[in-house]
């Protein structure tokens, strides 16, 4: 019997979704940070994502919950950015054993109503279950969103000689950075509105992990510059590359435009780093390998 570690994350996925077809109305199906669908307004498209916290697994159960609601809703706002769009309506699924502390579950609500209110949106709703006793609490955020269609950025625009940046620094996210990151909501905006990159995704897996999956989505390769890979304090280029939550935009843009776009970028963002870390080649890379990935880091 074959298990899914055997697969990994992404093969899986594949395997799972491979007769999917993108039927009338999807715009993007399965493989972007979100999925995108029409919508009744001419102007715009309408985003959806699902993403799960795990007890255990995405924070440890001693963990403050507050914290822990505001990353579950962070990251969902995060995929909305990285299609430069943002967040509308919020569900949130709750699955608890049966001896959870009221606190706790209280506490997470309050993180998740903090962050809804900072990035905008609403929660409208959800489902509660259980899981068997000593089990994991699992947390789930679905969302939808809104993107306007000339501003909708994807993983598959990617192309020879685009020049590669991330934003922020990379790695040791561990620390503290995976539970109060920022989503880089107004960022992504402003690229999407400003200087429309070919690509664009958030980093959630690790440099290492997101980097060759953005370049096989477009049908490209990457070349690094290593010594270019902003480094968050403390770290190692091991882990910028591979540590994973970073939750910072990585995105391409044609060569003509980088001038203009780094002159551009430091007026509208003074404290947040741009990184200009390499470029898209027409060869396939291998420079990059890890990163995090469910159930084994294939
Ligand atoms: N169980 C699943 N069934 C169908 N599609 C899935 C499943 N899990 C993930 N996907 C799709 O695979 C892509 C990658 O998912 P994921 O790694 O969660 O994205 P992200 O890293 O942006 O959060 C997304 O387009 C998502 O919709
Ligand atoms: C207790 C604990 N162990 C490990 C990690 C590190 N970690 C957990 S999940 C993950 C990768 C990102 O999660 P995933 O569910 O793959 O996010 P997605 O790509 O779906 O957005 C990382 C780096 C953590 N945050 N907490
Ligand atoms: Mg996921």
């Amino acid at each position: 019997m074959q298990e899914v570690n055997e697969l990994g994350e992404d093969a899986l996925i594949g395997k799972l979704t491979e007769n999917w077809t993108t039927g009338s109305g999807v715009v993007v199906g399965v493989g972007d940070d979100c999925a995108v669908v029409e919508s009744a307004d001419p102007h715009t498209y309408t985003l959806l994502k699902t993403d799960a916290v795990i007890e255990g697994v995405h924070f440890l159960a001693d963990e403050n919950y507050q914290r822990v609601g505001w990353k579950a809703l962070a990251r969902v706002v995060s995929d909305f950015a990285a299609m430069g769009g943002w967040g509308d309506f919020y569900l949130v699924t709750l699955a608890l054993p049966a001896d959870f502390a009221v606190d706790k579950v209280s506490a997470l609500y309050r993180g998740l109503e903090i962050c809804a209110q900072k990035f905008g949106g609403q929660l409208v709703g959800g489902e509660t279950s259980s899981v068997p006793a000593g089990s994991a609490a699992v947390i789930s955020i679905a969302g939808t969103g809104r993107v306007k269609r000339d501003q909708l950025v994807k993983r598959t625009g990617a192309t020879a000689g685009d020049v590669i940046y991330v934003t922020g620094q990379l790695g040791g996210s561990i620390r503290g950075k995976h539970l109060d990151f920022e989503p880089r909501v107004e960022a992504a905006s402003w690229l999407a509105e400003n200087f429309l990159p070919n690509s664009m995704m958030d980093l959630s897996d690790g440099l290492a992990k997101d980097l060759p999956r953005l370049a096989d989505y477009s049908s490209c390769g990457y070349q690094l510059d290593f010594e270019n890979i902003p480094l968050s304090e403390g770290c190692e280029l091991s882990q910028a590359l591979n540590d994973g939550e970073d939750y910072e935009l990585l995105l391409t843009q044609p060569a003509e435009v980088v001038d203009e776009l780094e002159l551009a970028w430091d007026l509208a963002f003074p404290d947040l780093q741009l990184s200009r870390i390499g470029i898209c080649t027409s060869e396939p890379s291998d420079q990059l390998a890890g990163g995090w990935g469910h159930f084994s880091n294939k």
